[in-house]
C-alpha cells in the first residue's frame, strides 16, 4: 500500500466536514476524487500536503506516518500560478532553485520539455503561452519534485472544453511515462473517467467515501468513455443526492 488515509475528522467553524475519511492508494495508481463542491476534497489534499492538521487521523506512506509538510508529496492547488517575470525554465525549476540544486534542476526539466510539449519556450515568459501551455508549465513544475505521490487539484479546472480534452489526452499518454501515484480532484465525471483506475466519490455531509468505482486495467479512449453513459449517469445520480441532502 503506498498511501493510507485512516479516520480523519475535521471540523471548521464547528461544522464538521469530514467524517472518520478512509481511503488508501497503491503504489503507481492513479485515483480521481469525486464530491459535490464544498465537500471537502481540496481540504484533503491540503491535509495530504501538510499545510493543514487534521482534527484526528492519520496519513501514512508506504506503512510510515507522516505529519506536516513531507518531501512524498507534490503538490498541485488549484489556479497554481507561474511567475509572470519569470522565464518557463525558471518557472518550473522553482524547487531545485530554491534547494539550491539550480543546474540539476535545469538538466532534469530540458529532458521533459518536449514531452510536456514545451520545447522552444524554455526563455519564453508565461504570458507568451496559451492557456494548455501554462497549465502544462505548472504541471511540469509539479513532476519535477522528487516525490512520489502527486496531488493535483482540478489541473485543468481552469481550460475550455477543448483544451481540457487536448490536456486529458496528453496526462493519459504521459501517466505510463510518469509512473506516479496520483490523487486527483476533479468535477469532470469524464475527467474521473477517462483518467483514473479507480474513482472515489465523496459524498455526505460530513463527507466520507461513498463510492468507489475500480476501472484497473481498462483501455481507455474516448470511444469507451463515450460509452459510459451508465457509469456517468449513476456519479450525476450519487452527487445529485448528495446536493440535495
Ligand atoms: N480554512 C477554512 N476555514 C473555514 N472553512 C473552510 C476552510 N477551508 C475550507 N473551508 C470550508 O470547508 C468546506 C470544504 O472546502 P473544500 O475547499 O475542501 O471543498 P471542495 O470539495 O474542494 O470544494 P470545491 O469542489 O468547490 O473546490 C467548504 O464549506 C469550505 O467553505
Amino acid at each position: 500500500m503506498k498511501l493510507q488515509i485512516k479516520n480523519i475528522c475535521v471540523t471548521f467553524e464547528q461544522k464538521r466536514i469530514l467524517e472518520n475519511l478512509c481511503m488508501d492508494v497503491q503504489d503507481g495508481e492513479f485515483v480521481a476524487l469525486i464530491g459535490p463542491s464544498g465537500c471537502g476534497k481540496s481540504t484533503l489534499l491540503n491535509i495530504l500536503a501538510g499545510v493543514l492538521t487534521p482534527e484526528s487521523g492519520e496519513v501514512f506512506v508506504d506503512g510510515t506516518p507522516v505529519h506536516g509538510v513531507s518531501s512524498r508529496f507534490a503538490y498541485m492547488p488549484q489556479n497554481d500560478l507561474l511567475l509572470p517575470w519569470k522565464t518557463i525554465l525558471d518557472n518550473v525549476t522553482l524547487y531545485g532553485r530554491l534547494h539550491g540544486q539550480k543546474k540539476q534542476a535545469q538538466e532534469a526539466a530540458l529532458k521533459e520539455f518536449p514531452v510536456f510539449g514545451l520545447q522552444g519556450y524554455e526563455h519564453a515568459y508565461p504570458d507568451e503561452l496559451s492557456g494548455g501551455m501554462r497549465q502544462r508549465a505548472a504541471f511540469l513544475r509539479t513532476a519535477l519534485c522528487s516525490a512520489d505521490i502527486m496531488l493535483l487539484d482540478e489541473p485543468f479546472g481552469a481550460l475550455d472544453v477543448i483544451t481540457r480534452n487536448e490536456m486529458q489526452d496528453w496526462l493519459l499518454r504521459l501517466r505510463a511515462e510518469l509512473g506516479r501515484t496520483t490523487l486527483l480532484v476533479t468535477h469532470d465525471i469524464d475527467e474521473a473517467l477517462y483518467l483514473a483506475d479507480r474513482i472515489v466519490v465523496l459524498g455526505g455531509r460530513p463527507a466520507s467515501v461513498t463510492r468507489e468505482i475500480d476501472l484497473t486495467g481498462v483501455q481507455k479512449s474516448r470511444d469507451w468513455l463515450y460509452e459510459q453513459s451508465d457509469l456517468r449517469k449513476e456519479i450525476h445520480r450519487i452527487l445529485r443526492n448528495e446536493i440535495d441532502h
